[in-house]
């Protein structure tokens, strides 16, 4: 994936970047607005139109639609706006590429936390005031949360379905696999598979909607409980994506052991995070870490090169380490028979 940055030897292009948090914050408050689904449901439509279906004001809306514009999620034509095809494939609710969930959560827990990064980055504490106990305490933010990570896991599950070799396993349990959308994905892609989900238990009746949104109940189980004080099931892929980016070191080398001791032997142990390499040029994973340190107390994103020797300590007889998605990297450890 390319990036393309302003001309930063230019003072006008210093401005851009330093104002493109607003460019983010437009996309961000049309998603929150409904703005895509609005427009997929009721086809081109005018600024007046668009002003009555959202409940708006109407100043400053049609400079908002012509940023929108601009930045190519909108097309206007003849005096009305409708969806560019991005913005209908992706960010209309319901749709199988549906990634508005994780710009929702974005807009309404890690816009405001950046607005307090320079505190973050002088305490080294969360700036978000939402750890999990606090988000699966109130059903709201928790429903909130589960949407966010729908929003990757449309992404990132279909391509680990197709990636990674699951003919000669039976069974795969998702750790922290939140209400089950990647573990369905996965089971739905290859049926041979029985589906397993370990994550806390305030998750239980959201996994129970999600997987029979699915058609899978019945097929794809949950067992609620905590993965630092509880035993975990057994399987024969044990996945955990997008989790030990919540934890620091010494707890990430933890859950890699635990995961072990939950591969069946000949099994696997599939871990997908953002990780970082060496260079810096990652923007979008160097951003995604500096999102854990202001709502986690100790996440961070980290090298495969950590993991990989996590899983050697943990007993693992061979990793392999590739990339997942266009952001995502997979490191694939193995067990012994
Ligand atoms: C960042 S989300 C990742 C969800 C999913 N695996 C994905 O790829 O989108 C982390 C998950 O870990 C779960 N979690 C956090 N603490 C946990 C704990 N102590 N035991 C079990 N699950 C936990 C959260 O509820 C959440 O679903």
């Amino acid at each position: 994936m390319t990036h393309t940055l302003p001309d930063v030897t230019t003072p006008a292009g210093i401005i851009r970047l330093g104002n493109m948090f607003c460019d983010a914050k437009a996309l961000l408050t049309a998603v929150e607005l409904r703005l895509f689904s609005t427009l997929h449901e009721k086809g081109p439509s005018t600024q007046e139109e668009i002003r009555t279906a959202l409940g708006l004001h109407g100043r400053g809306l049609s400079d908002f639609l012509d940023l929108l514009t601009a930045l190519g999620v909108l097309e206007r034509a003849d005096g009305r706006y409708r969806n560019a095809p991005g913005a209908d494939a992706c960010l209309v609710q319901g749709a199988p590429g549906y990634v508005g969930g994780f710009l929702e959560r974005s807009s309404r827990n890690l816009y405001p936390a950046w607005g307090r990064l320079a505190e973050g980055l002088r305490t080294g504490k969360q700036q978000s005031g939402s750890d999990f106990e606090q988000v699966t305490r109130n059903p709201a933010v928790l429903r909130q949360f589960v949407g966010m990570m729908d929003g990757l896991t449309n992404v990132v599950g279909p391509e680990l379905a197709q990636k990674y070799d699951w003919s000669g396993h039976g069974s795969v349990l998702d750790v922290g696999g939140a209400r089950g959308n990647l573990c369905s994905l996965i089971v739905k892609a290859h049926p041979h598979l029985t589906g397993h989900v370990f994550d806390l238990p305030a998750m239980a009746p959201l996994f129970d909607e999600k997987v029979a949104e699915h058609g899978l109940t019945g097929r794809v189980a949950f067992t609620g409980g905590s993965f630092f004080e509880d035993p975990l099931p057994h399987a024969d892929v044990v996945l955990l994506g997008h989790v030990l980016h919540d934890w620091d070191r010494e707890q990430r080398a933890y859950l890699v052991g635990k995961a072990y001791e939950a591969v069946n032997p000949g099994g696997t142990l599939l871990i997908y995070d953002r990780m970082l390499e060496d260079e810096p040029a990652h923007i979008e994973n160097l951003v995604i870490s500096l999102d854990m340190l202001l709502v986690t107390d100790g996440g961070e994103e980290y090298r495969a090169s950590e993991i990989t020797a996590a899983a050697e300590q943990a007993g693992f007889v061979s990793t392999e380490v590739t990339p997942l998605s266009d952001y995502d990297t997979l490191v694939i450890c193995r067990k012994g028979a």
